[in-house]
């Protein structure tokens, strides 16, 4: 592992910021730190620049102890979420700071910056001072100046945090296709898990201070190990008892489940239509009608049992009131520290169905 966090804690006061953290992340991987808001993620990332001391445990970069190294020994690059241009410098003398830190002669600042903004798509800025750039553009710049003394490391917190739903979309494709083409081992903290699943080779995805699992995004959705994870990720509804849906049985000790929209399949049918499992539905009453593009959203009731599932734009309008059928597929069973899938017995005994 090229990076290493080997059981790192961090109180802040009484407040366990990191509660014994441990992860690895491979040479040139993008590594998304994913969790709610006060969860960690920001800490991590200072304790790995050395802007902040961990209590105890070890960090470890390209096998070299660094607990005792300053920041700036550390070969790090930063990207934060407000725009951390000097605005009352150049665009080119943004990018430059660093490498005149570094005391480089005038020539290879001159290519290396030149260089860099043709990398991040803006040859042409260089003149120009940070109020005269767009916020997606200022993103770029913050990421060529991070990038200007060639770090082993680059750190972003929220970079995108601060941009308009449609740029960010560009600048994950954007940052993802940069950092690839660099190879650069990098962090990108977020709380957006679009934009973790997104971009990122890898999710570590923390709770209270807690790394909860370290999954690649298919398996972070498809898989997770617990509970938390299993509610944070996708929209899920949480059911208090699944005992009472027609083809499942508790067989823990716990019988709380959480139910993904696509693990639902709702129905409205007229009087003379067949469905092979229709004896094994819930009947629902639609709550909430909502258009998402290419499908509508539906919240509907199982008797006092709130789901949400996506219903076809084909298929014949809902609206408030309406009585459905739902066919609950699977749902993920939740005990203390584990979750498991469970398929509705119908489906699981029957080779008619697919899931
Ligand atoms: N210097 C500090 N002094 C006291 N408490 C702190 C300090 N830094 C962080 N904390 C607390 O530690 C907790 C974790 O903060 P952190 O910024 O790491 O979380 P985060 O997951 O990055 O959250 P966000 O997404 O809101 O940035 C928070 O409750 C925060 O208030």
């Amino acid at each position: 592992m090229y990076i290493e966090l080997k059981n790192i804690n961090k109180s802040f006061g009484d407040f366990k910021a990191s509660d014994n953290v441990s992860f690895g992340i491979e040479k040139g991987k993008l590594i998304g730190l994913l969790g709610p808001s006060g969860s960690g993620k920001t800490t991590i990332l200072r304790m790995l620049a050395g802007l902040e001391k961990q209590d105890s445990g070890d960090i470890i970069i390209d096998g070299k102890n660094v607990n005792k190294l300053p920041s700036n020994e550390r070969g790090i690059g930063f990207v934060f979420q407000s725009y951390a241009l000097f605005p009352f410098m150049t665009v080119y003398d943004n990018i430059a700071y660093g490498l005149k830190v570094q005391k480089k002669d005038k020539k290879f600042i001159k290519q290396r910056v030149a260089e860099l903004l043709e990398l991040v798509g803006l040859p042409d800025v260089g003149k120009r001072y940070p109020d005269q750039l767009s916020g997606g553009q200022r993103q770029r710049i913050a990421l060529a100046r991070a990038l200007a003394p060639q770090p082993e490391l680059l750190l972003l917190d929220e970079p995108f945090a601060a941009i308009d739903a449609k740029v960010r979309k560009e600048l994950r494709t954007w940052l993802r296709d940069t950092i690839d083409k660099i190879g650069i081992t990098s962090i990108f903290v977020t709380h957006d898990q679009d934009e973790a699943i997104e971009v990122a080779d890898e999710i570590v995805i923390t709770n209270k201070g807690r790394v909860e699992q370290i999954s690649n995004p298919v398996e972070i959705y498809l898989e997770p190990k617990t509970p938390f994870v299993a509610q944070f990720i996708g929209q899920s509804a949480i059911i208090e008892d699944y005992s009472k849906l027609k083809g499942f049985e508790v067989t823990e000790n716990n019988a709380s489940a959480i139910i993904r929209p696509e693990f639902i399949e709702i129905n409205k049918f007229e009087d003379s239509e067949y469905h092979p499992f229709e004896s094994s539905m819930e009947d629902a009453v639609v709550e909430d009608v909502s258009f998402r593009g290419n499908s509508f959203e539906v919240r509907a009731l199982i008797d006092n049992i709130s789901i949400t599932g996506r219903y076809p734009l084909n298929a014949s309008r809902l609206k408030k009131g309406d009585k459905v059928k739902v066919l609950i597929k699977k749902l993920y069973t939740i005990d203390e520290n584990t979750t498991n899938i469970l398929v509705n017995k119908a489906l699981d005994d029957s080779e008619l169905y697919y899931i």
